[in-house]
């Protein structure tokens, strides 16, 4: 990676999940710096400001389980044709949520871009979950499925093709919550999962080697970073509406970060779920603005 053109698009979105406040997380994360962590390693930052949301929906769709199901979709369509855009000028993407749901516009923005893009999924949650199988009914939980083409076609459909990623191309790193659907679409698929057990046991280096040749060897074309800020333990980012204990740990993810940054593989990136009004002192923001510096090539020495 060298210097790159970064554009910063901003997604206060909260329609999908049950907790107010993950809207302004766009704000937190840029009130914690990170144009200017950027721009301090050399980058050049055009923030792009924010993709418009919908209040939230006054009834729900009688045909359906999935809250907001309208106001996501467009959502996710203005947001994918925003990451269209900027691609066409040859800008890297960093996208700062808004809840997880977002992903489903960024893939879809991304997806056309790329025959083969690989996904690095760093989550405490596999995000896998259908109108069918979810506990909850939130989109937050469904956006790796959609991508894949699993879920309702409205959003399996954005932008007019479907999958928008192949599932052998995804690794999810971090999972330590995942529901008995989930659990058996993972097997079904093949999908490579990394959970907390696999950490604890190989240590993250050899994790993230392995997640990294694994996805060399399916030669991807792109690589997509969709980092939940709940992969990493609630000591650290307390800041999120679904947070689960036995987490990833701070140094560990600086550890990820700059393996990542060092294969010079990543090409676009989002970071998600901070809710600063359940956070401590912007904490979760400051953990964000952290890690992002680490991914583009911040150094100790
Ligand atoms: N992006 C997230 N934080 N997702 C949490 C999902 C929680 C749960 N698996 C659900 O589907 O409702
Ligand atoms: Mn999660
Ligand atoms: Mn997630």
């Amino acid at each position: 990676m060298n210097k790159l053109n970064i554009s910063l698009i901003g997604v206060p979105m909260d329609l999908g999940q049950n907790r107010r406040g993950v809207d302004m997380g766009p704000s937190a994360i840029r009130y914690a710096g990170v144009v200017e962590r950027l721009e301090e390693i050399g980058h050049t930052v055009t923030d792009e400001g924010n993709i418009q949301i919908a209040a939230a929906e006054k009834t729900a769709s009688p045909d359906t389980n999935l809250k907001n199901l309208i106001e996501v979709t467009d959502a996710s369509t203005a947001l994918a044709n925003k990451i269209h855009d900027v691609m066409e000028n040859g800008q890297f993407p960093l996208i700062l949520g808004g809840d997880h749901s977002i992903a489903i516009g960024t893939l879809a923005g991304l997806g056309d871009r790329y025959d083969n893009l690989g996904v690095i999924w760093y989550d405490a949650h596999a995000d896998l979950n259908t109108g069918e199988t979810s506990p909850s009914g939130n989109i937050h939980g469904m956006p790796l499925a959609v991508s894949i083409g699993l879920g309702h076609e409205k959003l399996v459909n954005i932008r007019g093709f479907a999958p928008k990623i192949k599932p052998e191309n995804v690794v999810i790193i971090g999972a330590r919550s995942i529901d008995p659907g989930e659990r058996e679409l993972i097997k079904e698929k093949g999908i490579k999962v990394f959970t907390m057990h696999d950490i604890d046991k190989l240590g993250m280096t050899a994790v993230m080697n392995n997640a990294m040749s694994y996805l060399k060897d399916r030669n991807v074309d792109g690589l997509h970073l969709s980092l939940d800020l709940d992969g990493i333990d609630p000591i650290y980012t307390p800041g999120v509406g679904t947070p689960v204990p036995g987490g990833i740990s701070y140094r560990e993810s600086h550890l990820a970060m700059e393996m990542l940054f060092t294969s010079d593989m990543v090409t676009s990136t989002e970071f998600v779920e901070v809710n600063p009004i359940l956070d401590e002192k912007n904490k979760t923001a400051d953990v964000a603005v952290a890690l992002i510096g680490s991914l583009f090539g911040e150094k100790l020495l």
